[in-house]
């Protein structure tokens, strides 16, 4: 079809093959015959035989030789090509247990509810307004390109020069019409792919971060795999498939509309020219398409959990990858780069062996579509040849219901073309589809009623709070109560392992499987162990989580005094770096209790986050955080340590893990 509308050099010269017999029917006979000779002339001087002499019977045994070869590559190809797959290939590649669509009437479920926060904003629909625009305009272009051929390929056959130079004036319009629309379109199909991108970006960003969802995934067994992955890499292959596919689709129905009329009006009313059946070449051809759609279907549909599976062992190594730079001083102080080495280099077998099911299924599938479109090339020949035979239908007619019936067929053929880009894209549309999901469900929502505390004496309260391990393990905590008044310094302490941290998580509101009545103030600040400090600049390093604006230089720098980050003065506030790799472990901790002080909490509570301490050192932070004017006024601190005996002393109260009844008590002393 393509050569039909397009005026560009290599279609002007299919056409000059073709045009004899299209535009003319059997007059052409003549011209064809005689541009054939000059070609076979050249050909029998040149090759020392004359291929018009030749029959296809002659030919018959070099055609069985050639089926033969490729019947005999094909199975000693089957036989020992996997000795070249250099992986074991009898290990089943574990493809992911969630959920995914293969049904032929599912194979677009799920899509809607991806693309409707978009398709929500007035801009999406500008968009798509220009882009169907330029389509139509591109479709009236390619109708008067149409008609141009048509009286192009006439004057050459009257030999009419006069009106050859100005026919070729007039597709210099067509031609520069297309090249504007076409450049355009193309621009404005980046211009819109990045909008929904970042549109979609931002969607699943809000969602993963909404509720401390980013969190809570980690702990369920069953969360989607590889968030980072799902919100850069699945992101931006949906929206280059959607538009892809939608382009395809618009246009296949664009071509259908176009050509349906033209295929009614001149189908033939007798059906292969015995029964009456107007309109049959329509029905025949939608017969055709749909039946080598549901073949397609059931011969390829495995490729959509071998694209999933891809997708995930693909998502997997880079973690991989990204684990080594992120942990790169231990694993060099371990030297266990033969570990990684090996390590990475097995995570990579995965992918081959998927690959090698994925080459597998792809192969299967080529298959079946060579085979539906070789035999699609006869099938007009077989549905008109009847009528033809029979004087129903005069060769022009022919020709023409060959042109409308294979444009037809083409537009109903885009589910079965586009099948190999469907299998990815169900893939891709299952994997964010699972996550959306998954950070709607509130179903790993904490049970913990998280309250103000009233003020006056009390700082915050904790009553009846239950902790236990996720997937109803073990209980951590029963009943747990815990009173801490206004400016006072709690410690508490307990084994390791019997879930301090968790009964802070729980606090905070994080741990799934808690529930009980937490009072606290609104200013409650929790500094971990080791605290996550960003990329970028020092400023923004220490004033994290507020922005580096919110603090004025002096601000940060006056906490940086009284932390004793004496080390860092010499650095300029706005310098950038990976202030996690640079600074040392005991830095980090007092960059911490800078954040503190900049942040002015009412509670402050510390999980060991004075371990990378010296004792003096440790002191030296609970003395300045006792100082009036360091935190605000009755501000309590609650800190968990197994340093009893320095921090003892710059405690007000103690209190110990009950083993025996799951709560805390007075360190020497009842349950509380
Ligand atoms: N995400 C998790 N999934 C399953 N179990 C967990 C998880 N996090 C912690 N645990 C388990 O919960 C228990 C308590 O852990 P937690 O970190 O609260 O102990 P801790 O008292 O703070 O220990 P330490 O003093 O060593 O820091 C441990 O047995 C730990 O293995």
């Amino acid at each position: 079809q393509s050569l039909k509308f397009h005026p560009n050099a290599s279609s002007l010269v299919a056409l000059s093959q073709a045009a004899p017999v299209n535009a003319t029917g059997g007059k052409a006979a003549p011209v064809n015959a005689t541009g054939g000779k000059a070609v076979q002339s050249g050909q029998e001087g040149t090759l020392g035989f004359d291929v018009s002499k030749m029959s296809v019977k002659q030919l018959e045994p070099y055609m069985w030789i050639i089926a033969a070869f490729a019947l005999a590559f094909a199975v000693l190809f089957e036989l020992f090509h996997r000795r070249f797959a250099q992986t074991d290939l009898s290990v089943q590649p574990d493809c992911g247990a969630e959920h995914h669509e293969q049904q032929i009437s599912s194979l677009f479920a799920g899509v809607w509810p991806l693309v409707k926060p978009f398709f929500r904003q007035n801009s999406a629909w500008g968009y798509v307004s220009a882009i169907s625009v330029i389509g139509t305009i591109n479709l009236v272009l390619g109708m008067l390109i149409m008609v141009w051929q048509k009286e192009f390929w006439d004057t050459i056959e009257q030999k009419n020069l006069p009106r050859f130079w100005p026919l070729l004036l007039d597709v210099m319009f067509l031609a520069f019409a297309r090249i504007v629309l076409s450049t355009y379109s193309e621009y404005i199909g980046m211009m819109l792919s990045i909008h929904w991108r970042r549109s979609m970006t931002q969607w699943l960003i809000g969602l993963w971060l909404q509720d401390k969802s980013f969190y809570r995934q980690q702990l369920k067994a069953d969360a989607p795999d590889n968030p980072d992955q799902r919100i850069q890499e699945d992101v931006r292959m949906f929206v280059e498939q959607s538009m892809m596919l939608g382009t395809g689709l618009v246009m296949a129905v664009a071509h259908l509309i176009s050509r349906l009329p033209m295929l009614l009006l001149l189908s033939p009313t007798y059906a292969f020219g015995q029964f009456y059946c107007p309109g049959w070449l329509l029905y025949a051809s939608l017969l055709y398409s749909g039946v080598g759609a549901i073949c397609a279907h059931q011969v390829g549909k495995k490729l959509i959990v071998v694209n999933f599976g891809l997708q995930k062992h693909e998502a997997s190594f880079r973690y991989d990858v990204v684990q080594i730079r992120d942990h790169a001083e231990s694993i060099a102080l371990y030297n266990s780069e033969a570990t990684e080495e090996s390590r990475l280099n097995g995570r990579f077998e995965w992918i081959v062996r998927v690959w090698w099911m994925l080459m597998s299924h792809t192969k299967r599938l080529s298959f079946f579509q060579s085979f539906y479109y070789q035999t699609s090339a006869i099938f007009p020949y077989l549905l008109l040849a009847p009528s033809y035979f029979k004087g129903q239908i005069t060769l022009g007619t022919l020709f023409m219901l060959f042109d409308a019936l294979a444009t037809v067929k083409g537009g109903f053929d885009w589910f079965l073309g586009s099948y190999s880009i469907l299998t990815g894209y169900r893939a891709t549309v299952d994997r964010l589809s699972n996550f959306v999901q998954a950070l709607e469900a509130q179903d790993s929502c904490s049970e913990v009623k998280r309250m103000q505390s009233p003020g006056d004496a009390v700082a915050a309260t904790i009553t009846e709070l239950n902790v236990a391990l996720p997937r109803k393990g073990r209980t951590l905590w029963k009943d747990a109560q815990l009173q801490i008044l206004c400016g006072e310094f709690v410690l508490l302490s307990a084994p390791e392992g019997s879930g301090k941290s968790c009964f802070f998580r729980a606090m905070a509101g994080l741990w799934p499987d808690a529930s009980g009545e937490v009072f606290l103030p609104e200013k409650t600040l929790f500094l971990p162990q080791k605290s996550y400090i960003p990329q970028g600049s020092l400023k923004q390093a220490i004033t994290y989580p507020a922005c580096a604006s919110s603090f004025s230089d002096e601000e940060v720098m006056t906490a940086m005094q009284a932390l004793g980050l004496a080390t860092l003065e010499g650095r300029k506030l706005h310098e950038e770096a990976d202030w996690a790799l640079l600074l040392s472990g005991g830095e980090q901790q007092r960059l911490a209790f800078a954040r503190a002080l900049l942040s002015q909490p009412e509670l402050l509570l510390l999980d060991e986050a004075t371990s990378a301490l010296s004792a003096e050192g440790s002191l030296e932070i609970f003395e300045m955080l006792r100082r009036p004017g360091s935190l605000p006024k009755g501000a309590a601190v609650v800190t968990v340590s197994h340093d009893i005996d320095l921090l003892k002393p710059v405690h007000d109260s103690h209190y110990v893990y009950d083993a025996e009844t799951g709560g805390w008590a007075v360190a020497g002393g009842n349950k509380i």
